[in-house]
Formats: structure tokens, C-alpha cells, sequence
């Protein structure tokens, strides 16, 4: 076996080309050369991943190493042995041999003192350009030593028996080498989301809380912070023309107050009109990489109702294409926190307020569904529950990011509110989704204190507190049985989803509290 450095060194000194630093123009020319894409209509770069055309939880894994086996919680993080990382990593390294690498530094944590230095060495322009916009890029290339190492080859291909996975694809985090290396998905949101794992690691063992979550401020300089899994509205509800956006995917709580652990946005295209989000539709431009999405083959122009690839179509911009981001994307603590939930069930409230033991055991529930596309084998809303809303980008314990969010919601105060992006007037099927236009009132009414004077009477089932009121949205949908034609049917469908809490839960008998355990839905 292979015997020497793991590093980015060691790959570089065998590449056959290396593509450095390039900028914007040359990574289109390069991709277009390469013929990994098209130009689309409104000048962006359209690439098709072929079979992975969302994150792969499956082959995902961490290295199990003496350093790291009692830190990261193997009940929700798969382990690999060295061995595998070994090999996988020389199966690249080969290849490189004979072929061209794109390879540039690019930050992650847009707070300097929680920054990373990622060494990003793709096999793909177009893969390249991605990480250029998602992360933060610098002006002028850094001339210090990098802190992690991101290697992404597509064209590699790992074999379940020899290498010990499950397919084709892999995903290795190994942080004794302080290395990423990706192989057989050409999905990019596989790269953004195992830094993101890595940032998971890093931080809350510095005290500071990292977060799957997008945030925004208000003019008057109070932030709100979005939690939600993929799906769930992050990124469409945190671009909002009346707040500045700060980021839509991840970011990071210190003493200091929130930051974006990105430089840039990763947005689903799917339906996606001028109409309805206006900010997202425009970024599709000159510089951003379209994933999946459908061109037409004679005008070139992007149709976003096909689905023929995946529901999971996707853009990739950086933050400055949004016109009211701010820079550096930091802000104070957030006065509001949002749980996002895609409630496919059709049963949750549209809005409701929680209280901190609420806050913790909704955190800590993470319920919500995943919706069609961005794990592979979802092709309609399944009910799941995620811990932090994050669940499979958690590499600690779930309860050291649970006590690091219970100690600032105490610290500041913060508001918290659940809300429901997800199914009303019946469930999936059924039901239809919670229109946006009214999510977004309800959120500029909450956020805007609008609902600070409005009545509020407990849920009798899920004992969240319901506005009686909220301006620009209609009082019948506020209550959720009033949505329901059949009220029995309603009854019915929420004790399902009382029973699946309660169940849920229990995985947390003995290690937490007993009054935040008890404080869940109820028939
Ligand atoms: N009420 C709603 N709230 C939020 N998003 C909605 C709503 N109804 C439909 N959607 C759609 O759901 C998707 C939400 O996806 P996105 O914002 O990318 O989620 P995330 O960033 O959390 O993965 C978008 O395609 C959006 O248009
Ligand atoms: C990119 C992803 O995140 P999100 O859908 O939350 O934007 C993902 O989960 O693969
Ligand atoms: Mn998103």
C-alpha cells in the first residue's frame, strides 16, 4: 500500500496539468472546451451530473481514527476505515496523473477568526466555478499554507468489494489529513455540504454554534436566522427584498454575533419564476452554474417546469448576484429564529411561537420531510426527523449543537417561531403547499414585531402558541383544522404524527432533560 504524505502536495506532485487560480472567464472557456456544459439563455453554465443528481447519504463516511472515535457520534455518521480512505485517495492520485486538476484557495467563515483555508482541487472547470461562487473567494490568491484539502473527481470510481463502500460514489471526510476526497458523483452539493460537515466538526468544539440555516437582517439591524432541511425555504424565504440577505445555507453563532460560513448561494430552480422570486431568477446569469436544469436545444433558454433529470435543478451564484446582500456577510445575534418544517402531513401550524423548552425539543426533533431530488431514492415527500434540521451534516453529538443553541436562546432572548412550509388543507396528495406569498407575510409580520400584540392560544394538539391575527394572510389558514374539509381526518392525521414525536424522542431518554422530553405534542 501506498506509504507517504496524504496531502495536497502529494497529489499536485504527480498531476499532469495543473489549472491555477484561474478567474471567471477562463473557468466558462475551460468548461465549455472541456464540453462539460452549455451556455444557457441568460449566460450561465448549464452542467448535467448524469446518475447523482443529489447528495448521496450512503456513500458518505468519516474516518475512524484513534483522534477522532470519541469525538464524532457514529450513530449518525458513518464510519470507514483508513484502508479505504488510502486507496480511494490513490485511485486519485493516479488519475491525476493524466489529467488536467483546476486548483485554487478558496475561505470558508466569512468571520476571520473562524475562517478555513480550503484547498480546492476539482477534476471539472465548471465543478471549480462552483466552489469559486459558493465559498469565499479571495482577491488575490493567499500565499498561506491552507488548512483543508477539498478533492473532487468525479471520473473516479470506487468498487464496492475491493474498497469497502457501498457504490461507485464516495464521500470521505478524514480529518487527520485534513481531507475531503469526493469520487463517482459529479452532484455539486456534495462538495459545498461535506465542508460544511467539516466546519460542523471544527466549530462547536471553539464554543461557536454552526448552524444548517440561512440568515438575513432587518434595516433596523436585527437578524433572523432560517433553520430548515433542503427544501424547507431556506434559500427562497432568506432572499427577501425588505432584509438584507446574509447567507442561505450555513452559518456560524460566536459571542460576537452570526456569520456566513459561505461566499455564495445554491438555490433549486424548480418552478422557479420571475414572478414569485424575482432575486433567484436574476441571479441565473453570467457567472452562475446551472445543475440539471433543461435548456431548450434551439434557443438555449431554461425551463425550469422539467423535471426530466431531477426535481433537484439547481444555481449556483455568488452572494453579490443577490442585490441586497451584505458584505462581509456578519451580522449581530439574531433576534428570531425560524424552525422551518415541510410538514407533509398537512398538521402543523402555519406559524406558531415556541418557548425555549419548545425551541429545544423541536430543535432536537428536527421534524420535517424530505422533499423529491436531493437525496438520492426520495421521489416525494417522506416524513423524517433531523436533528437540528441538519442532522446529516453533524459530526459531533446532536446534543452538543442542541446545548450551544439552548445557551444563546437563553444569553439573548431570542424569539422562536415554527413554521410550516410544508402541506395544508390535507397532506401530501391531498393538500396542497403552503403558499409562498403568505409564508413570506407571515414571516415579515413576525420579524417586523407585527404579531408581538395579536393574540396567541395554544395549539390543543402540539401546544405551540397560534396568532389569532396576522396581516396579509387569511385568518382560516392560521389554524389548520379550519384548512381541513374532513375535521375527523384531520384528528386522525395529527395523532400519526404525535405518535411519530413521541416515538422519536425516546432516542433522547437519559441524556436530556426530562421538562424539554415532556414539552412535545400531545393527543
Ligand atoms: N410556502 C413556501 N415557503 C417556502 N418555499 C416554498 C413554499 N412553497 C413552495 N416553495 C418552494 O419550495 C422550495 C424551497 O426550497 P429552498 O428555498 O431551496 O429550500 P432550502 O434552501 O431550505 O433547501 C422552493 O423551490 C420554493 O419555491
Ligand atoms: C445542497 C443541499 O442543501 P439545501 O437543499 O439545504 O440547499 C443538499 O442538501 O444537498
Ligand atoms: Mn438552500
Amino acid at each position: 500500500m501506498y506509504n507517504k504524505d496524504f496531502s495536497a502536495e502529494d497529489i499536485l506532485s504527480v498531476t499532469r496539468t495543473i489549472a491555477r487560480d484561474l478567474t471567471v472567464p477562463e473557468l466558462f472557456e475551460e468548461a465549455i472546451i472541456n464540453r462539460e456544459g452549455m451556455l444557457s439563455k441568460r449566460g450561465a453554465i448549464c452542467i448535467y451530473t448524469g446518475k447523482y443528481t443529489g447528495r448521496s447519504p450512503k456513500d458518505r463516511f468519516i474516518v475512524d481514527t484513534p483522534s477522532v472515535h470519541n469525538i464524532v457520534s457514529w450513530t449518525n455518521n458513518a464510519p470507514c476505515t483508513e484502508d479505504t480512505f488510502k486507496r480511494l485517495y490513490c485511485k486519485i492520485r493516479n488519475f491525476t496523473k493524466n489529467h488536467k486538476m483546476y486548483v485554487s484557495d478558496n475561505f470558508v467563515g466569512a468571520d476571520p477568526e473562524h475562517q478555513l483555508q480550503v484547498k480546492c482541487i476539482t477534476e471539472y472547470a465548471a465543478q471549480h466555478l462552483f466552489l469559486k461562487e459558493l465559498f469565499i473567494n479571495p482577491e488575490i490568491p493567499p500565499t498561506t499554507p491552507h488548512d483543508f484539502t477539498l478533492v473532487c473527481c468525479p471520473s473516479v470510481l470506487a468498487d464496492p468489494l475491493e474498497d469497502s463502500v457501498h457504490s461507485e460514489a464516495f464521500v470521505i471526510i478524514n480529518f487527520d489529513y485534513k481531507m475531503v476526497i469526493i469520487g463517482g458523483t459529479k452532484y455539486c452539493g456534495e462538495m459545498k455540504k461535506a465542508i460544511f460537515s467539516v466546519m460542523n466538526y471544527i466549530l462547536p468544539q471553539k464554543g461557536i454554534l454552526s448552524m444548517h440555516c440561512s440568515a438575513n437582517v432587518g434595516k433596523d439591524g436585527k437578524s433572523a436566522i432560517f433553520f430548515g432541511l433542503s427544501g424547507t425555504g431556506k434559500t427562497t424565504l432568506s432572499a427577501d427584498p425588505h432584509r438584507e440577505l446574509i447567507g442561505d445555507d450555513e452559518h456560524g453563532w460566536s459571542e460576537n454575533g452570526i456569520f456566513n460560513i459561505e461566499g455564495g448561494c445554491y438555490a433549486k430552480c424548480i418552478h422557479l419564476t420571475e414572478d414569485t422570486e424575482p432575486e433567484i431568477y436574476r441571479a441565473v446569469k453570467y457567472g452562475s452554474v446551472l445543475e440539471n436544469v433543461v435548456l431548450d436545444p434551439r434557443t438555449r433558454k431554461e425551463d425550469y417546469d422539467d423535471a426530466r433529470y431531477t426535481e433537484n435543478t439547481r444555481v449556483a451564484y455568488p452572494l453579490s448576484y443577490i442585490p441586497n446582500a451584505i458584505h462581509p456577510s456578519m451580522a449581530g445575534h439574531p433576534n428570531a429564529i425560524i424552525f422551518l418544517t415541510a410538514d407533509a402531513f398537512g398538521v402543523l401550524p402555519p406559524i406558531s411561537r415556541l418557548n425555549p423548552k419548545q425551541a429545544m425539543y423541536h430543535f432536537l426533533s428536527g421534524y420535517t420531510s424530505k422533499v423529491a431530488g436531493t437525496e438520492r431514492g426520495i421521489v416525494e415527500p417522506q416524513a423524517t426527523f433531523s436533528i437540528g434540521f441538519g442532522e446529516p451534516f453533524l459530526p459531533l453529538s446532536p446534543l452538543k449543537y442542541a446545548r450551544l443553541l439552548e445557551k444563546k436562546i437563553q444569553e439573548h432572548n431570542t424569539k422562536v417561531y415554527l413554521v410550516n412550509t410544508g402541506w395544508t388543507g390535507g397532506p401530501y396528495g391531498i393538500g396542497s403547499r403552503m403558499k409562498l406569498k403568505y409564508t413570506r407575510a407571515m414571516l415579515s409580520a413576525a420579524l417586523d414585531g407585527k404579531l408581538d400584540n395579536v393574540g396567541w392560544v395554544a395549539d390543543s394538539i402540539f401546544r405551540v402558541e397560534v396568532p389569532d391575527f396576522c396581516p396579509e394572510v387569511p385568518i382560516d389558514i392560521l389554524k389548520p383544522i379550519n384548512t381541513w374539509a374532513d375535521k375527523a381526518a384531520y384528528k386522525r392525521q395529527a395523532a400519526k404524527l404525535v405518535d411519530l414525536f413521541a416515538k422519536n424522542v425516546r432516542k433522547f431518554k437519559g441524556e436530556m432533560d426530562d421538562d424539554i422530553l415532556s414539552t412535545g405534542p400531545k393527543m
